[in-house]
């Protein structure tokens, strides 16, 4: 096999890897946003209030240690967590309003 076409296979079989590993990104996103569905049904039906900063400050410290452990930038462990967590509060305050209608 000449050297491009070396590559190409190990590109193929890289990219199998990668998708294997967006697939259980995807199963994993999708089972954190079933259990804070929950959550934020829980604090909608108890009037409490949809963010809380003081856990997320504790999650993105556990999260920054975890991903300094792994060799995974830390920045990009927060800002990730960030992401997620603003979709959920957001889903949280819809929930709450919804209830208000
Ligand atoms: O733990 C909670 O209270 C949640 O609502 C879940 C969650 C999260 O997605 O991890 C979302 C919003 C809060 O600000 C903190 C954490």
């Amino acid at each position: 096999m000449c050297p491009q076409d070396e590559a190409r296979a190990e590109l193929l079989r890289l990219r199998g890897s990668i998708d294997n590993m967006d697939s259980a990104l995807v199963h994993l996103l999708a089972e954190r946003f079933k259990v804070t569905k929950r959550v934020g049904e829980l604090k909608a039906a108890a009037g409490l209030p949809p963010a809380d900063t003081e856990r997320e400050a504790q999650q993105i410290a556990r999260l920054r240690a975890l991903a300094v452990d792994a060799d995974l930038d830390p920045e990009f462990a927060e800002k990730f967590l960030t992401f997620i967590v603003t979709e959920v509060v957001r889903h949280h305050e819809r929930l709450v309003a919804e209830q208000r209608e």
